[in-house]
């Protein structure tokens, strides 16, 4: 019986979550700090002896280059690919390029967490997580998990909102739960399904 290994990492931190500032579906690269913790993610995946068939990443660089540093590390550089816009990070509309502290102050903390953790309040212009979940969600039921349940290892490096939406569904999180999950820069959280596409385990490999 096959394993039914996926694994989840958000990029390492990137040149605007180092200055503060709303992202989205802007694409800066990551920062030093950011390609250090890519490095270490896969490090870790090595460490618990993880190897894959198959990964999955947005179509932005933070992403990319993060899988791109943590697949070297592990070894397997040439690991057949595929990058989708399904994956992007939420976007975050008007608020893309603004400074987290400063819209704090402009619209207050409430509205601020409202925005980057609810379930279904859109920023001004950009995605909710539901939204997110809508474009997401049918690309991992689609393109990814059939190949997941046939036994395909799979490593996915996204965003920390896109994989928020697929962790809700993964753990059966309500929108009260969601609203408090995070997901650190370049840490790796490993699933094992079911053959009803079900979490058996997780293993969270922070710290
Ligand atoms: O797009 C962004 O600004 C970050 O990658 C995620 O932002 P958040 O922490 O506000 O969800």
């Amino acid at each position: 019986m096959s394993e039914r290994l996926l694994v989840l990492v958000r990029h390492g931190q990137s040149e605007w979550n180092l200055k503060n500032l709303f992202t989205g579906w802007k694409d800066p690269d990551l920062t030093e700090q950011g390609i250090t913790e890519a490095k270490e993610a896969g490090r870790k995946l090595k460490a618990q002896g993880l190897t894959f068939d198959v990964a999955f990443t947005s179509d932005l660089t933070r992403a990319q280059h993060t899988l791109k540093l943590m697949l070297a590390e592990i070894g397997q550089t040439g690991l057949p690919t595929t990058k989708d816009l399904a994956l992007n990070e939420r976007d975050y509309g008007d608020l893309s390029g603004l400074n987290k502290d400063d819209a704090r102050k402009k619209w207050g903390e409430d509205q601020v967490l409202v925005w980057r953790r609810s379930y279904d309040v859109p920023p001004p212009g950009g995605e909710s997580l539901k939204d997110t979940l809508a474009r997401a969600l049918p690309y991992y039921v689609q393109e990814i998990l059939p190949g997941v349940l046939r036994g395909q290892r799979t490593l996915i490096a996204a965003h920390g909102n896109s994989l928020r939406a697929l962790i809700m569904v993964l753990e059966k999180l309500t929108p009260e739960q969601i609203l408090k999950r995070e997901l650190a820069t370049g840490v790796p959280v490993i699933y094992r399904l079911n053959a009803d596409s079900t979490v058996a385990t997780k293993v969270d490999l922070a710290a």
